[in-house]
C-alpha cells in the first residue's frame, strides 16, 4: 500500500498517465491499468472509469474553471486513488460505498461532486438544500465545512454548518445549497427543515453513524431526505461486514470502492507497542518519550473524560504545553483547544475517541495510545490521525498486563500494515506460557514488545425501497 500517496504528483503523471496515452489503450483497458496501479478495487455494475486528472471533470460551464482553480489553490493538484474512482461515480449519480485508508482524501472525493451538483441545480433555480453531509462529531463537521468553504469561493453557493449557533441565530436553512451537520443536530432541525430537496446525501464515517448511539438520528435524517432521485454515498476507513450489510440495505445498485486493503491501519504510520507494566508506568513512559524527543504536535488518546482531565493536569504540572478535549466540555472550549493545537500553541492534546475519526491535524507527528484502544476499529482511526496525505507519522501504543488479551489483535493489524511484530505477540492466545513469561520477566518483555442489527436493517431497507428507483 506504500505507494498510494508516496509516488507524488510528478511521478504519477510520468509513469502512469503518460504511459496510458503512449500505449493507446481503450477506455476499459486504461481503467483497469489505473485501478491496478492505485490498488482500487470495485464491485458493482457499469462502473465509471477512474479519473486520470482533475481536469477531466471540467465541462463547458464557467464555474468549473473556478472550482478547479480553488481545488489547486487548496493544494490538490493530482487526485488521490479514492478521488480518482469515487468522483466520476458520484458525478454519474451512482450510489457509492467507499472504503479507503485514513488520510487518503475521502473528503474531497465527495465534496467536489456535490459542489458541481449544487451549482448546476442552483443555475437551474432549484430551491432548498441540494446536498447534505452527515458526520458523527461536531469537530469533524466543522472541519468538513472549512474545506467546503475554501472550495466554493467565488462560486456564489451558500454553504452552512448546521450547529446550535446557526439554530439560535434563526438561520433559514432552506436558502442553503450545501449543508453539513451531525445526525444529532440534523434530527433536531429535520422537523422544521425541509430535506426533500436533498439530492446527494453523504454519510461520512458511515460505520460510526450506524452505531447504536447515532443510528436512530441517522435513520430519521435518511427518511427525511425523500427526493425520489436521492443519491446516497457512504465513506469510511473501516467497514465491518455487519455494517456493510446494513449499509447496502439502504443503497440502490451501489458500487463498492475499496482502496488498498480493507480495515487496516494506514501504511504511512510507523507503529510501535510499548510495554508499561501497570498504570503507574504510563506517565513515566510518556514523560520519557517526551523528554527523549517525541516530536510535537502529539495527540494522546485516553479512554475516558476523567482520564483526559487527570492526564492534562499531570502533564501541565510537568511544564508541558498541553490541552485536553472531551465531550463534556462546552463547544467553545472544544473549539478553542483544537484551534490552539492547530496553531502550534499547544504541543500535546489529550483527547478521547471523540477526536479519533476524520480529524485532520495535518502536522501531527505522533499519536500515543496512552490507554489501549477498545477495539481494532478504534485503533485504526486513532493511529490514522497521523501519517496523513503523503506524510510520515508515528504511533505508539502503551500496553499493560491487563491488555494482553487484546494485544494479539492489534499486533495482527500492525503486521497487516507492514510492521514487524514479535511472533509471541501474534501467537499470544495460543501460547499461554508467554503470558506467564510476561509477568515474571517484565524487562525482557518490554524489550521484546517495543517494536517498530437485523431489525435495523429491515427498517432502513424498507424505508428506502418504498421510494421510486433512480
Ligand atoms: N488530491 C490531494 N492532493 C494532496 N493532498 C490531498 C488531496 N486530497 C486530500 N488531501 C489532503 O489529505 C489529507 C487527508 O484528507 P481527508 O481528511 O479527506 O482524509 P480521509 O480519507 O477523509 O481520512 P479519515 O479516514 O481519517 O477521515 C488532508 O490534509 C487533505 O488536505
Amino acid at each position: 500500500m506504500d505507494h498510494l500517496f508516496e509516488l507524488g504528483p510528478a511521478r504519477l503523471t510520468t509513469c502512469v498517465d503518460v504511459w496510458l496515452h503512449l500505449n493507446g489503450l481503450d477506455a476499459a483497458q486504461a481503467a483497469n491499468v489505473l485501478r491496478k496501479h492505485y490498488q482500487i478495487h470495485v464491485k458493482g455494475s457499469n462502473v465509471t472509469p477512474p479519473l486520470q486528472g482533475f481536469e477531466e471533470v471540467k465541462k463547458k460551464r464557467k464555474f468549473y474553471e473556478k472550482l478547479l482553480a480553488n481545488t489547486k489553490a487548496s493544494g490538490f493538484t493530482t487526485p488521490t486513488p479514492v478521488q480518482r474512482q469515487v468522483l466520476p461515480l458520484l458525478l454519474h449519480h451512482r450510489e457509492v460505498l467507499a472504503v479507503a485508508p485514513t488520510g487518503s482524501g475521502k473528503t474531497l472525493a465527495y465534496l467536489l461532486p456535490i459542489i458541481i451538483h449544487a451549482k448546476v441545480a442552483a443555475l437551474r433555480s432549484h430551491q432548498g438544500i441540494k446536498a447534505l453531509v452527515m458526520s458523527p462529531t461536531r469537530e469533524l463537521a466543522e472541519q468538513i465545512t472549512r474545506v467546503l468553504l475554501r472550495l466554493v469561493q467565488g462560486l456564489h453557493l451558500s454553504c452552512c454548518l448546521i450547529n446550535s449557533a446557526a439554530v439560535v441565530a434563526g438561520t433559514d436553512f432552506s436558502k442553503t445549497d450545501i449543508a453539513v451537520a451531525t445526525p444529532l443536530r440534523l434530527s433536531k432541525v429535520a422537523k422544521q427543515t425541509d430535506l426533500s430537496s436533498v439530492r446527494y446525501l453523504i454519510l461520512d464515517e458511515a460505520d460510526k453513524l450506524f452505531e447504536e448511539g447515532l443510528f436512530k438520528q441517522t435513520d430519521r435524517v435518511i427518511k427525511a431526505c425523500s427526493h425520489p432521485r436521492l443519491v446516497v454515498a457512504l465513506f469510511s476507513a473501516t467497514l465491518p461486514e455487519s455494517v456493510e450489510e446494513l449499509a447496502r440495505s439502504i443503497l440502490r445498485d451501489p458500487v463498492r470502492v475499496t482502496v488498498g486493503q480493507r480495515n487496516v491501519p494506514a501504511s504511512a504510520v510507523e507503529q510501535r507497542l510499548v510495554y508499561v507494566g501497570q498504570e503507574a508506568g504510563k506517565l513515566m513512559a510518556l514523560r520519557d518519550a517526551l523528554r527523549s524527543g517525541l516530536r510535537p504536535p502529539v495527540l494522546v488518546f485516553v479512554n475516558s473524560r476523567q482520564r483526559a482531565t487527570v492526564l492534562h493536569r499531570d502533564l501541565a504540572l510537568e511544564g508541558v504545553r498541553v490541552a485536553s478535549i472531551s465531550a463534556e466540555q462546552t463547544p467553545a472550549a472544544r473549539t478553542d483547544a483544537v484551534d490552539r493545537f492547530r496553531e502550534g500553541h499547544i504541543h500535546v492534546l489529550v483527547c478521547t475517541d471523540l477526536m479519533a475519526r476524520g480529524i485532520d491535524f495535518i502536522n501531527v507527528q505522533t499519536v500515543v495510545n496512552y490507554d489501549f484502544p477498545q477495539s481494532a476499529v478504534d485503533y485504526i482511526h486513532r493511529v490514522g490521525r497521523t501519517g496523513r496525505a503523503h506524510r510520515h507519522g508515528e504511533a505508539i501504543t502503551f500496553f499493560e498486563e491487563k491488555d494482553s488479551g487484546q494485544l494479539r489483535r492489534i499486533a495482527n493489524l500492525m503486521q497487516s500494515s507492514g510492521m514487524a511484530v514479535p511472533d509471541w505477540m501474534r501467537n499470544l492466545r495460543k501460547e499461554k506460557p508467554h503470558l506467564k513469561q510476561l509477568k515474571h520477566d517484565k524487562r525482557k518483555a518490554q524489550a521484546a514488545a517495543t517494536a517498530t442489527g437485523a431489525a435495523k436493517q429491515q427498517q432502513l431497507g424498507q424505508d428506502r425501497k418504498r421510494r421510486k428507483p433512480t
